[in-house]
């Protein structure tokens, strides 16, 4: 666990004024980061979020409170030993480009003293397992997209496995569809791993998305809120909050409630290649397509089958929800669908039924009955 206790930063004005009474950029910070979570620091640009995470590996020293990990402070110990348990992740991934991957990767085990057999061994594992080729281990960085440049950071952050980590704006050099594929990675891995980490971005999308626990920052560096995701979206402490989290809450707080067993209606379905009058057979104006596995691939409109359905007939707007996904996911599925009937599969993809909106309604309804509102937790 990392614990802020009282912690102040104020740096020096430009014109050489005393720390102690130049600006305040965290104050009076207490907050725990639990061991083997993600804890989200998120907030407006110049709220403190990369101030408080470098306090942590004593890049910044604090100018009162203490911090500490798992109950040792961390000004008592030796930076060097400090450090070689976090492993530290930065935008645009802050690579040595006149190294190869592979040895950006090693770099640090090798200063630790690992062998170089066994460091490179390791780093060939840690590559496949951010999801890179290895054969790119041998080029350099430039060389590399910056999605990829990002997941070597991540490599080289857990190539001395330690047990935090501090990641800021991790994600934030890359497209949105890249970035949305590292957080799913980010987030399988450490499903595996079980790191503690602290996380900071101005994000709320990605705070919601990643974090176990999100820390709300105001301009100031003062903790507006600390809640789980669900409950920051449900129950903003305050205006602040509220307009940070932003538009759609209600909708986007679905994500975190598990959708209920509904019952599903049989969806009758046709194949790729099937003709004309089987289509229109099915009697409704949008029919489903699906593969050979029984996967969804999209829907049809039977009027617009002359001979059969090809691919390039399919609508693909829909999605498709889960049976053991959210109740956004499935909402979304019936309003994304151009029939109004929202796709379910099943854990292997295969379909196993449709859902319209007005039928996910009542089970939103009912979740709001049986959980009714608490108190947020404030400061
Ligand atoms: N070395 C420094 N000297 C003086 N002031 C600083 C220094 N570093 C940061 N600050 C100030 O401290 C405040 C917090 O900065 P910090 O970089 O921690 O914020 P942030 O939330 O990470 O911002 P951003 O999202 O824009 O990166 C800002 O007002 C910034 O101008």
């Amino acid at each position: 666990m990392i614990r802020f206790e009282g912690v102040t930063k104020r740096y020096a004005d430009a014109s050489g004024t005393d720390e102690e009474q130049g600006s305040v950029a965290v104050d009076d910070l207490t907050l725990e980061a639990p061991t083997g979570k993600i804890t989200v620091l998120v907030g407006p640009s110049g709220c403190g979020k990369t101030t408080t995470l470098r306090m942590v590996n004593r890049m910044i020293t604090p100018t009162s409170g203490t911090i500490s990990i798992d109950g040792r402070d961390t000004a008592s110990l030796d930076v060097a030993e400090l450090r070689r348990g976090i492993g530290y992740v930065i935008q645009h991934a802050g690579l040595f480009p006149h190294r190869t991957v592979l040895d950006n990767v090693t770099t640090v085990p090798r200063l630790l003293g690992t062998d170089k057999k066994t460091a490179r061994t390791r780093a060939m594992e840690l590559i496949e397992r951010v999801g890179l080729d290895p054969a790119m281990a041998k080029r350099y960085p430039a060389q590399l997209s910056g999605g990829q440049q990002q997941r070597v950071g991540v490599a080289r952050a857990l190539a001395a496995d330690p047990p935090v980590m501090l990641m800021d704006e991790p994600f934030s050099a890359v497209d949105p569809v890249v970035r949305e594929q590292l957080q799913n990675e980010f987030l399988r891995l450490q499903s595996e791993l079980g790191k503690t980490i602290l996380c900071v971005t101005h994000d709320i999308d990605e705070a919601v998305k990643l974090g176990d626990q999100v820390a709300v920052l105001r301009v100031g560096g003062v903790l507006a809120q600390l809640d789980s995701p669900a409950k920051l979206l449900a129950d903003p402490v305050d205006d602040f909050v509220a307009e940070f989290v932003g538009r759609d809450r209600g909708y986007r707080a679905l994500s975190f409630a598990a959708a209920p067993e509904l019952s599903l209606a049989d969806e009758p379905t046709v194949r790729l290649g099937a003709g004309a009058d089987e289509v229109r057979a099915v009697g409704t104006p949008w029919v489903l397509c699906v593969g050979d596995a029984g996967e969804p691939l999209g829907w049809v409109r039977a009027a617009a089958v002359e001979s059969e359905v090809t691919r390039t007939l399919l609508h693909r707007g829909g999605t498709v929800a889960s049976t053991s996904g959210s109740l956004r996911a499935l909402l979304d599925a019936a309003l994304s669908s151009p029939s109004g009937r929202g796709v379910v599969a099943d854990g292997d993809g295969r379909l196993v039924g449709t859902i319209r909106a007005a039928e996910v309604i009542p089970a939103i309804e009912a979740r709001r009955d049986a959980a009714p509102a608490e108190g947020a937790t404030a400061r």
